[in-house]
């Protein structure tokens, strides 16, 4: 019937300011959408069918069903549907794979039970989802703040590659709340580097490295003691730097050219690590310009 593609996501900034009175935590990122993405299949069916080419992954447990749960009772739906996924983002990685299926399964529904919903209107229950899934209703390079539904889409990032680890943890549960819960004082800041990031990209100039950054790295390495030798795997491998993505613990490195990252990406597979290479910013995901009513900041003139 139709496939709807759900990409991937890498912080290249996430500075936590606070906590909130309702228990999340004030954040601003900018985030980037990459060429690693997983793929939902969508076609009519009686009832609701989710599987997944994954081992492992439950239908169950996945945003996409809470999707089609939460439409069907607001929408008052009696049809089903049938999602095949076709799953390359690893889970609880910290690249936003289940959010990014959320929101390509809200898209989808909206499409398959003809229901008309705007994409204001489908960030807004995205954001009932999760903090990660607005921002992927636009994708490519965006501003979040709040908890994450505040979206405000920016400049494309210069378009490079990523090559991208998968350090070989037990993320389990609510690894996210978990790592949030264990943020202290010292691991929040006020946001001004993610600012002089999004002025660099409002103004198309140069990047510079030191502006990327992840308040989750002390934790992470407390928690992950294996991330750090990943780290030092990545450097050996010629990385210049490696960033932390999300709650991790997915790790990575940013190359503007192809050959330069490919020769990391080999000698790191060769090394038995999980490893991805994907493209990462230049082009926008979407076309749409349309600024849902969740965005609410103006951007720097
Ligand atoms: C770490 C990031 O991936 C950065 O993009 C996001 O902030 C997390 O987004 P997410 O995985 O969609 O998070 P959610 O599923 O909404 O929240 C999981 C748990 O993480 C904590 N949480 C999440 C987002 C946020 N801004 N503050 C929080 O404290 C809350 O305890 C929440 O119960
Ligand atoms: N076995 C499973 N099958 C399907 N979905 C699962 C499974 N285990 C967990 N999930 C779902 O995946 C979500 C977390 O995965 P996701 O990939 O979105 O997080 P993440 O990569 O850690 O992102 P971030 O760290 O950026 O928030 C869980 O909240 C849960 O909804």
């Amino acid at each position: 019937m139709f496939k709807i593609m759900a990409p991937a996501k890498i912080n290249l900034s996430l500075e936590v300011l606070g906590k909130r009175p309702d228990g999340y935590h004030n954040i601003k990122s900018v985030v980037q959408t990459i060429g690693l993405a997983d793929e939902l299949d969508f076609s009519p069916a009686a009832e609701l069918d989710f599987s997944a080419d994954m081992p492992g992954w439950d239908g169950e447990k996945s945003l996409i069903s809470r999707a089609a749960r939460l439409l069907k009772s607001r929408y008052d739906i009696d049809a089903g549907a049938r999602v095949r996924l076709k799953k390359r983002i690893p889970l609880m990685s910290g690249l936003g794979g289940d959010s990014s299926c959320a929101a390509a399964a809200l898209k989808g529904f909206n499409r398959l039970w003809r229901l008309g919903i705007g994409k204001g209107q489908l960030m807004e229950i995205g954001a009932e989802l999760g903090s990660d899934v607005p921002f992927f209703f636009f994708g490519g390079t965006a501003l979040i703040e709040g908890r994450g539904e505040l979206v405000t889409p920016l400049g494309p990032y210069p378009a490079g590659w990523a090559v991208i680890v998968i350090p070989r943890v037990d993320a389990e549960g609510d690894k996210t709340g978990w790592l949030y819960g264990n943020l202290n004082a010292k691991d929040f800041s006020d946001g001004s580097r993610t600012e002089e990031l999004v002025e660099a990209l409002v103004q198309n100039q140069p990047v510079e490295p030191a502006l990327l950054g992840n308040a989750f790295d002390r934790v992470t390495t407390l928690v992950w003691p294996e991330i750090q030798e990943c780290r030092w795997q990545m450097l050996k491998a010629g990385a210049i730097r490696v960033y932390l993505s999300g709650a991790g613990p997915a790790l990575y490195s940013l190359h503007r050219n192809k050959a330069e990252a490919d020769k990391v990406f080999r000698v790191l597979r060769h090394g038995g690590v999980e490893v991805y290479l994907a493209g990462v910013g230049g082009l926008r995901m979407t076309r749409e310009r349309e600024v849902s009513s969740l965005s609410l900041r103006e951007l720097p003139q």
